[in-house]
């Protein structure tokens, strides 16, 4: 996550536990177009379809790790905010996807609460994209910062979107023409706080869940965050590993979305967040995740043809033919019902010639 600086404010991550090895991609070379990179960016998304994303080196990723830092003081901002004003701002799922998710409103995998509150931001809120929201005051004086945010976090996706229209073989600006800045869609900053779990009773803060939308951008600084292992199964509890936050690196994930629009050659993988390990889990844990959701009236077919590797429809297959914003809130409701029991999407092999 953000800085060295960020990560001195919090105990260490134990060295003594087992950790999900993610790639770790360099920003400055996907900058340069460096063609091994891209071509360890294009292995990361179908087989994890989660890597680490390098800021440090270059001016770019130097000036992002800084805006991430001042996200993390709003969040703290926010979370400092009384429940009963943030309630104010409610966050309703799957038609209003802004405002404010109070602690233990979601179950978990055995039905108990949650343990997560979160703020999502709307991108179109603080764009102009949409009329203006009402945000509690912390949020309503930082503008300028968030939009600032949210435009270079855009302009990240659009790179790594750039990396995989050339490895899919899409012709150049077709996934992000997909997921505009400027025109209406979910995308949102989430500001998420854990509070410390009391010992004796800890359990699964964040369901396991994919992302339904196209790319999340993601800032740790400490541990919680698990990773199903590809092809593993959610109840059995040794097949979750955590991720280790690196200072100056974000975690980046594909989501649903990207599965769909390449059947199934990009991977969205399950995850969840539970308590912090050792002593990182005796204070609160802050994330921020830039989640990327596909332009309400984008098309959600593969994009096969045109020379893709992405296939063509196969027998019993069938065409996708919702909007983005139907398909979302059609699993959104799926996901709430438990007629989408989750699980990780996608990695199918692409057969050449
Ligand atoms: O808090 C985290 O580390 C992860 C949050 C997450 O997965 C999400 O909001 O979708
Ligand atoms: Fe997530």
């Amino acid at each position: 996550m953000p800085t060295q600086a960020y990560f001195k404010k919090y105990p260490a991550f134990p060295s003594d536990i087992p950790t999900a090895q993610l790639p770790r991609l360099s920003l400055s070379k996907l900058l340069d177009h460096e063609k091994d990179e891209s071509d360890a960016l294009f292995k990361a998304c179908r087989t994890m379809g989660f890597f680490l994303l390098d800021f440090e080196g270059c001016s770019e990723g130097e000036g992002f790790l800084k805006k991430a830092e001042a996200m993390f003081d709003l969040n703290e901002e926010v979370s400092a905010v009384d429940v009963d004003e943030l309630l104010r701002y409610s966050y309703r799922p799957p038609h209003s996807l802004f405002g404010f998710k109070p602690i233990g409103n979601i179950k978990i995998e055995d039905g108990r609460p949650d343990r997560v509150q979160f703020y999502n931001i709307g991108q179109d809120d603080m764009t102009g994209t949409s009329k203006p929201l009402s945000n509690p005051p912390c949020i309503e004086a930082r503008r300028p910062d968030i939009k600032a945010y949210m435009e270079q976090a855009h302009s990240i996706i659009s790179l790594i979107c750039s990396h995989l229209d050339k490895q899919l073989h899409l012709s150049p600006g077709t996934l992000i023409s997909m997921q505009p800045r400027n025109r209406p869609s979910g995308t949102s900053l989430r500001m998420l706080k854990y509070p410390p779990q009391p010992e004796g009773d800890q359990r699964t803060s964040l369901l396991g869940h994919t992302d339904i939308g196209t790319l999340t951008i993601l800032f740790n600084i400490t541990g919680g965050l698990q990773l199903l292992s590809p092809g593993a199964d959610p109840k059995d509890e040794s097949s979750w590993m955590y991720i280790q936050p690196a200072p100056g690196c974000a975690i980046v994930n594909l989501g649903d979305a990207m599965v769909e629009w390449s059947a199934g050659i990009l991977r969205s993988n399950m995850h969840r967040v539970t308590f912090a390990p050792g002593e990182q889990g005796k204070v609160d844990r802050y994330s921020l995740a830039y989640l990327v959701r596909a332009v309400g009236d984008a098309s959600m077919k593969r994009l096969s043809g045109d020379g893709s590797l992405i296939p063509g429809l196969s027998e019993g297959e069938e065409e996708n033919e919702m909007n983005a914003k139907q398909w979302e809130v059609a699993k959104g409701m799926a996901i709430m019902s438990g007629r989408d029991n989750a699980r990780s999407r996608g990695g199918r092999e692409i057969m050449v010639g």
